[in-house]
């Protein structure tokens, strides 16, 4: 399987560099597509010449490069293995990008897990209540829709501060580099309207957490998640580009795998 990679920053730089080194097996690297890359040694290439060359591609670009160029990487055939999964919150866009085919759309579980029981759970019948409350470094959490007032109680504030509550859809939207796994939790339990979404900024602290509860017919969960931060990017958890990785192996030769 040759595999494109739409973005080398802190996810897809480790994503492109482990298929050019031949650590995926069944898996290689078709090129990368970014104006900066954060490595140096990798294929560049443009999106054209990424999409006549690769099986699939992994995108990992940010929401925003997911929702311009997606829909172009399913028509030219390619698969598309969506990293930036809040941008999905969108109205349609979805429903865009499985209608743009050949290419089949696959989600990257990215920095949380239980999505595999949660959508199980879903099946049997409708979650009454879902919370995903994520905890992160409050420098990383400024966006640029705040007030300079607000961007800079942020950034000295000495105590933890819940930032934004509200709905999967408007929190992930809000966070488009934040809260990606609140978009990945709604569509898990196939329902965006249950699932509320908090961002909670710490000075302190020491790790990313993610804290899902959720409660329905087949039984009451928690996970709790405590990821270390990726030294190059803080937003993003340094396990991300390694939950691409598993999934590119066994999209690529599976062999017992979970399912
Ligand atoms: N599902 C999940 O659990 C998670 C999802 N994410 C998502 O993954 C995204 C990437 O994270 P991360 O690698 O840490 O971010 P980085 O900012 O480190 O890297 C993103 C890279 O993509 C490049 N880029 C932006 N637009 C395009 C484009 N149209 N074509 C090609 N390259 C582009 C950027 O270039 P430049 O800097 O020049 O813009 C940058 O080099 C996040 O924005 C977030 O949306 C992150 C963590 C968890
Ligand atoms: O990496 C993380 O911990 C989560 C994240 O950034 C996102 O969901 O956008």
């Amino acid at each position: 399987m040759r595999v494109g990679v739409l973005g080398a920053g802190s996810i897809g730089a480790i994503v492109a560099e482990a298929l050019r080194d031949g650590r995926v097996p069944g898996a290689e690297l078709a090129g990368v597509v970014d104006p900066a890359p954060a490595v140096a040694g990798l294929p560049m290439c443009a999106l054209p010449e990424l999409l006549s060359t690769s099986d699939l591609v992994v995108e990992c670009a940010g929401q925003r490069a997911l929702a311009e160029a997606g829909a172009q990487v399913l028509s030219a055939g390619c698969d598309l293995l969506v990293v930036s999964v809040g941008a999905l919150a969108a109205d349609g866009l979805l429903e865009k990008l499985l209608a743009a085919g050949p290419g089949a759309v696959h989600l990257s579980t990215g920095a949380i897990g239980g999505l595999d029981l949660l959508r199980s759970a879903a099946l049997l019948g409708p979650f009454e209540r879902v919370v995903i409350e994520t905890t992160k470094k409050a420098s990383s959490l400024v966006q640029p829709w705040m007030s300079e007032a607000e961007a800079d109680a942020l950034r000295r504030t000495s105590s933890p501060v819940e930032l934004r509550r509200g709905p999967a859809r408007e929190i992930t939207a809000a966070f488009p580099k934040s809260a990606n796994v609140a978009a990945s939790v709604a569509l898990a339990v196939r329902n965006w309207d249950v699932v509320e979404a908090a961002v909670i900024a710490d000075p302190a602290a020491p790790a990313t957490s993610h804290v899902i509860t959720a409660a329905g017919p087949a039984g009451q969960y928690r996970f709790e998640i405590r990821n270390r931060p990726s030294p190059r990017t803080p937003t993003s958890s340094r396990v991300v580009p390694y939950a691409v990785l598993s999934a590119l192996e066994a999209l690529a030769s599976p062999r017992a795998v979970f399912r």
